[in-house]
């Protein structure tokens, strides 16, 4: 269960990068930053009240008096121009330390950006969709969990990529292709050799139930087969033809994905945020997201319910996809 969290820490150890921690008030924040310090994983900026941030080895800054405030409010303001912000609302905007935290991104001071320990996940994401924007060749940003389950029976070794857990509420078929495409391309990021096998999840299987809903998800199939010919990606899949071989002999015999499934594609976002809790409660699995995927520079999420042990692991996976961004 440690190999893949231990894989991207001595990956991120080989070459550090920064990252910067906007949540200088969040006690597992400050926890992180000392075990990422103590692990050499990456070079800590910590942002908030430096005389509260005790965290011997990382740079405490307050957004609020940062020699950086101002050029970073300019920046912001020519990018946000178009949506009529305002110099004046600029500087308001960019006292607020996830804003600060993004422009630190934006403008090469920092190299990635972990945050969500007590902010929502509309929070802490907007500001990226707002000043980074997609990668380029990108229409759409999305979030998955890198699950890593005791159960080494299912996925690759009891490692999956669940997606989309975080971000888009509602995704249209269109848009559910996407998502398939680029979690697999996110699982061949960080799994290297071992080839991505993508389940297009519902309530039910190659068509056995009917539903607006199951429809979505066969359209969202064949256009992530049309797209990515090459991609191992079938559907529509429920959870256990998926992922267990003897129901998947059952259900959907034909298919070379139904039963060895490493990537899950939940159709909406209810379900993927359900799902991916109902598997780290449940089945006791760590669960490192939210990971954007398709955003320009590293952003990276967390849920309010997570440890300082979660946090490490994001800022390791946030370190190795600043080091692939260049
Ligand atoms: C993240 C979220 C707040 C963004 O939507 P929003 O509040 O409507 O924000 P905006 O419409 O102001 O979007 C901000 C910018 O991001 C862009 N954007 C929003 N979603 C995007 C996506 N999925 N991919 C690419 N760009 C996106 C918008 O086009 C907009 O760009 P612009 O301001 O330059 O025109 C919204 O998708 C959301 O609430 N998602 C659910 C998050 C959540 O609560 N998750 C549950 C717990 S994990
Ligand atoms: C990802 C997620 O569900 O975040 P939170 O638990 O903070 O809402």
């Amino acid at each position: 269960m440690g190999d893949f969290l231990n894989r991207m820490k001595q990956a991120a150890r080989a070459d550090k990068r920064t990252i910067v921690l906007p949540e200088g008030e969040d006690a597992r924040t400050l926890e992180a930053a000392k075990k990422i310090i103590a692990e050499d994983i990456a070079h800590v900026v910590i942002l908030g009240d430096p005389a509260k941030i005790d965290v011997e080895g990382a740079t405490a800054i307050d957004p609020r008096t940062d020699e950086r405030h101002e050029a970073y409010a300019q920046r912001f303001a020519e990018l946000r121009a178009k949506k009529g912000v305002t110099i004046e609302q600029a500087r308001a905007q960019v006292m607020d330390a996830t804003y600060f935290g993004t422009m630190m991104v934006k403008m090469g001071d920092a190299d990635g950006l972990v945050s969500g320990a007590c902010h929502s996940t509309a929070d802490t994401l907007r500001p990226a969709l707002q000043i980074l924007k997609t990668a380029p060749g990108t229409k759409l940003v999305s979030a998955f969990f890198i699950m890593v389950t005791p159960d080494e029976r299912f996925g690759s070794d009891g490692t999956l990529v669940f997606a989309d857990c975080a971000l888009n509420i509602a995704p249209t078929a269109d848009e559910l292709a996407e998502i398939a495409i680029a979690s697999a391309h996110s699982w061949s990021t960080f799994m290297g050799e071992i080839e991505p096998r993508v389940a297009m999840l519902s309530y039910s299987t190659m068509g056995s139930a009917g539903g607006d809903v199951a429809k979505k998800v066969q359209e969202a199939t064949a256009f992530a087969k049309e797209r990515a010919p090459e991609l191992a990606v079938d559907g529509d899949l429920q959870l256990d033809a998926a992922i267990v071989d003897t129901v998947a002999e059952l259900k959907a015999p034909a298919s070379e994905v139904a039963g060895k499934a490493n990537v899950l594609v939940f159709p909406d976002l209810e379900a993927g945020n359900i799902g991916y809790k109902l598997v780290q409660r449940f089945a006791g699995a760590n669960a490192y997201g939210p990971i954007l995927q398709g955003i320009a520079k590293p952003v990276n999420d967390l849920s309010r319910g997570c440890t300082a042990d979660d946090i490490v692991g994001v800022v390791a996976i946030t370190a190795v996809q600043a080091q692939m961004a260049e």
